[in-house]
């Protein structure tokens, strides 16, 4: 990975005077949110959204949508969704979403106007080629000049005719789940199978798949590898958003890692979100779970213990993980994930470099890290502009002195002022808003 100029943007992670004892309220998660406005969108009528996150993810998805035709509005916490006439030209910015790049396009195929795409930097070297090539087999107009990247244009046609389609999906399951949750508004549905190395982030799908029935549409998951929707309305349908689970990680870490005591409020007794494997993850690493009525409440060990995981299910708790696993006082590997070098960073390439500049004994291997206890210092911790590389930086600054974090505010792009909350949580200082009750 080239070494990018120290950020002047540095910030200091706090680290907590005390055991911590802390209950914690968090935003709405981002995959939830985002599906929902996109459901809604293309529902037969009207639709509220209630609590979805506010974040830069999914303001991206919410002007996506605006510039397709739907109306979306404030109500409060609230969002009220009212499908429109796709029939205008648009430009989607997909920022660092994978949402927006993957689950926009199948969408804007069934507008009848021209919809480009484009996004940050590092989001033209996300990967959405098989994608593409997936939705030009099932009749959608894609111009990307053969990149199999971004920028690219849709060339809506007002109908998609869908029906069989065979894809690579082992690099992201957004590539599934794109095409089915617009599937159902194809002309003969989408039939979608995956050939290749395993899909990763399965409980993904499992959402998408939820969510579309919630919908009244017709899912067939019968058969590993193949997800088949049947073609039909959209009934219009009100959500509710459970907080973000996997944003969950570092306030959970906060218990674990200090020995302390962190309560996650409204934790969902049953979820497809990933984020609720932290329960076990934690647990094998000698904490204490516990949920009841709704509280989610860790307490940490002594000395956290080292764990082996495949995280290929959830892929997106491995910075997390992997920085409590630098804290740990027995070895570590962390496998499964080769896929994560995709997202907003390489993750893994990421990891191995910012948790050894603090001194952590890290090995990368191609799908995942091996981390062996050592003695950790201060130093810069960058974050790639990636709000989970933030995250596990705040949690090594839970346990060694000086850890600067580089550009906390990309945080922002799923989670809201996560700096103060996370003050709150650490420090215990009061505070309004989502975050930290002490
Ligand atoms: O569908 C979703 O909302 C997501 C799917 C996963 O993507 P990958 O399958 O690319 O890992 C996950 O990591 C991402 O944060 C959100
Ligand atoms: C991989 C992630 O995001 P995205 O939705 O941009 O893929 C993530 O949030 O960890």
């Amino acid at each position: 990975m080239s070494e990018p100029a120290p950020s002047p943007d540095l910030w200091a992670a706090p680290r907590p005077h005390d055991a911590v004892d802390r209950v914690v309220s968090l935003p709405g998660s981002k995959s939830l949110t985002n599906r929902a406005l996109l459901l809604a969108s293309l529902a037969d009528g009207p639709s509220v959204v209630r609590r979805p996150l506010r974040s830069r993810d999914t303001r991206l998805m919410a002007a996506a949508l605006t510039a397709l035709g739907t109306r979306l509005e404030d109500q409060g916490d609230d969002m009220a969704v009212t499908p429109g006439a796709w029939d205008r030209d648009g430009d989607v910015d997909c920022g660092l979403a994978g949402t927006v790049m993957r689950f926009v396009p199948p969408v804007a195929g069934l507008s009848s106007g021209t919809v480009r795409f484009d996004g940050d930097p590092h989001m033209r070297l996300r990967p959405v080629g098989q994608m593409l090539a997936a939705l030009g087999a099932l009749g959608v107009h894609i111009d990307d000049g053969g990149r199999g990247a971004l920028p690219f244009a849709v060339h809506g046609a007002g109908a998609v005719p869908g029906g069989t389609v065979t894809i690579d999906a082992s690099a992201s399951s957004q590539f599934v789940s794109a095409l089915l949750l617009a599937g159902a508004r194809y002309e003969h549905g989408v039939d979608v199978r995956h050939v290749g190395k395993p899909v990763p982030s399965l409980p993904h799908i499992e959402m998408t798949v939820q969510m579309l029935r919630h919908h009244g549409v017709e899912v067939d998951d019968t058969d590993a590898n193949r997800w088949a929707v049947a073609p039909g309305p959209v009934a219009a349908a009100d959500h509710d958003i459970e907080p973000d689970l996997s944003n969950a990680a570092p306030f959970l870490a906060l218990g674990a890692a200090t020995g302390g005591r962190v309560t996650v409020r409204d934790w969902p007794a049953r979820t497809t979100q990933p984020g609720d494997e932290l329960r076990e993850i934690l647990a094998l690493m000698g904490c204490e779970v516990s949920l009841a009525d709704g509280d989610l409440t860790v307490v940490g060990p002594q000395r956290l213990s080292g764990v082996d995981l495949d995280l290929h299910d959830v892929g997106e708790l491995t910075p997390a993980v992997a920085a409590l696993c630098a804290l740990a006082d027995s070895p570590s590997h962390l496998r499964g994930v080769a896929h994560i070098r995709g997202h907003e960073t390489d993750r893994i390439t990421a990891l191995a470099t910012e948790l050894g500049r603090l001194g952590a004994d890290v090995t990368e291997r191609e799908d995942g890290l091996s981390i062996r206890p050592a003695v950790l210092r201060g130093g810069v911790f960058r974050t790639y502009a990636d709000h989970r590389m933030a995250h596990a930086g705040v949690i090594l600054g839970l346990a060694v002195d000086g850890v600067l974090v580089e550009d906390i505010a990309t945080t922002s792009k799923t989670f809201p002022d996560f700096a103060s909350a996370w003050s709150r949580a650490v420090l215990g200082t009061a505070g309004a808003g989502p975050g930290a009750a002490p």
